[in-house]
């Protein structure tokens, strides 16, 4: 293993399957079985032999029920994802890994794969993840048993679900849920942008469209529907109101059973392999960002860690986002792509190259923490057949919390720069936890199938400070106006731990 060696992607795979137990017990898939499939379509992929028995390090994204501490494993628990893969495919790795949490963790494994190559450290790491929330969902709505227990013996590093992200005064206001984090940012922006709950629904279904056409087309996609701007601005049975101003399809929809791998190695053995030129695609640019507790971030329309992570690859890579001919950026809201887009300086009404290669992760599918995996999979598929080009795969983690981001093409690097650490931000806002008079920076309301039932605000004090609060009953029915209420006077008064608030 030589220092220096430059690390190169060369298989990518991805599985898919249907199955939601309407049709009984056969053909369930588990999160290992989807591995499985995906890494032997990656090792297939690379067109050589001998690459199972090549790869000394193995590393899983972390699956849903191993995301949350304490959260229940209903079909049983597979207590070593990394050996049970290996096992599993034939391969013996000297390290196995268990991934901490975050929808970063695909890019961020192959910065780090790649760097560890480059370092001498490794030789060749296959990357995988999977979910099978679809299958678990369906075998539980119709009363299907299937069993997901398994086990290895195998040691391997496991990296434990990493800091919380959201902080005691978020939970206390009802912010539990990503969706509820990410309708904040996304009223935020459309505060900013001067738009009605309807026509930043409109702009975001503007965004989504061609996403929706993108996933249409994709073998892999798990909702393969053409949607028009009509339908996914428009609330309805099926596309109901979730968290205000989202409607169900403008959210990651985790009811899926996706499974995507990637292999990494040193060029030398990939020569050595016998490798083609024309399946290596190389990582020219790594960058990585992180950020608070959404409740002190200094902005909520735009994200700090994006910007960190984006221009942190692009300086890497010697490249502008101009450069760039294909993106995979990350779309679990899309605030996140409204925050990309303008990270990269890229006009999404104008900009001819598409956002996504899969579809996006409302109607591609968003496979928890594993999504990236199938955008770096697509990126790596795209680049082969353009060669010479650049692509930017960007991962999201949190709430817009760990971002990293990968600049990959064909063409050999000159030379090989290891990703730097997480850039963290400098400046947090204080809290005010007393009753107050605020003016209502972003706000959204959360809704269950009986209808809305908690607003949920943050606000500014004249000082800078900010105040987090749930509505009263006659301040939620003002939320649900369509209207926006960013900017009106709140008074917030607190008792024990919350606040509530009434427009003044
Ligand atoms: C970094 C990041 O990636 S952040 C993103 C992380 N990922 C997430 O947060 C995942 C968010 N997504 C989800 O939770 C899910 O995909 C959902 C809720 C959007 C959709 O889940 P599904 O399992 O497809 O639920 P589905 O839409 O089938 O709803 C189930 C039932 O509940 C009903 N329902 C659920 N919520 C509502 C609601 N708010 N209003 C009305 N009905 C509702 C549906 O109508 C449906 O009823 P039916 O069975 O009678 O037809």
């Amino acid at each position: 293993m030589a220092k220096g060696d430059l690390p190169v992607l060369v298989g990518v795979g991805q599985s898919l399957s249907q199955w939601d137990g309407t049709a009984g017990p056969a053909g369930a898939p588990s999160p290992l079985s989807l591995m499985v499939d995906a890494s032997k379509a990656a090792l297939a992929d690379t067109g050589a032999a001998g690459i199972a028995e090549a790869i000394d390090t193995l590393a899983v994204v972390r699956i849903f029920e191993d995301s949350v501490r304490g959260a229940p494993h209903p079909h049983g628990h597979n207590t070593n994802l990394p050996g049970t893969l290996a096992r599993d495919i034939g391969a013996a790795p000297a390290h196995l890994i268990y991934e901490t949490v975050g929808g970063q963790s695909p890019q961020a494994l192959v910065n780090e794969m790649a760097a560890k190559v480059f370092e001498g450290e490794i030789e060749c790491a296959l990357i995988s993840g999977s979910e099978a929330n679809r299958a678990s969902k369906g075998a539980r709505r119709h009363g299907v048993e299937i069993n997901w227990a398994d086990g290895a013996d195998a040691e391997y590093e496991d990296r434990g679900t990493g800091p919380m992200m959201l902080s005691r005064e978020e939970i206390k206001h009802g912010i539990v849920a990503p969706a509820y984090f990410y309708a904040l940012f996304e009223n935020a922006i459309a505060a900013r942008e001067g738009r009605s709950r309807s026509e930043h629904r409109k702009a975001m279904a503007q965004l989504f469209q061609p996403f929706t056409a993108v996933a249409a087309k994709n073998p892999y996609s798990q909702f393969p529907v053409e949607h028009s701007v009509e339908f996914l601005s428009t609330p309805s049975k099926a596309n109901y109101e979730y968290a205000d101003p989202f409607l169900k399809w403008f959210i990651a929809q985790d009811a899926v059973n996706q499974g995507a791998a990637a292999i990494v190695m040193s060029s030398s053995k990939a020569d050595e392999l016998g490798i083609a030129e024309d399946k290596r695609v190389y990582l020219h640019g790594a960058g990585e960002g992180s950020d608070d507790f959404i409740s002190v971030r200094p902005r909520l329309d735009g994200s700090f860690a994006m910007e960190a992570a984006i221009s942190r690859a692009l300086d890497q890579s010697g490249k502008t986002a101009a450069d760039m001919a294909h993106f995979d950026l990350y779309s679990c809201f899309p605030c996140a792509v409204f925050s990309s887009t303008q990270a990269l300086g890229v006009d999404w009404k104008t900009d001819k190259r598409p956002l996504t290669l899969t579809g996006g992760l409302p109607f591609f599918g968003g496979p928890g923490n594993n999504y990236s995996l199938h955008g770096i999979a697509e990126m790596v598929a795209k680049l082969r057949g353009d060669a010479g080009t650049f692509g930017l795969v960007l991962a999201n983690g949190g709430w817009m919390t760990k971002e990293a981001v990968g600049v990959y093409s064909t063409a050999k690097p000159a030379e090989f720069t290891p990703v730097a650490r997480y850039a963290r931000p400098a400046e947090e806002i204080e809290l005010c936890t007393e009753s107050c008079v605020a003016k209502l920076e972003t706000f959204t309301v959360t809704h269950g199938k009986e209808g809305p039932n908690k607003g949920i605000i943050f606000a500014r004090l004249p000082d800078g400070r900010r105040a987090l609060a749930n509505a009263s009953p006659a301040a939620l029915a003002v939320l649900r106006e369509d209207a926006s209420p960013v900017g009106r006077s709140v008074k917030i008064t607190v008792d024990g731990e919350t606040g509530t608030f009434d427009f003044t």
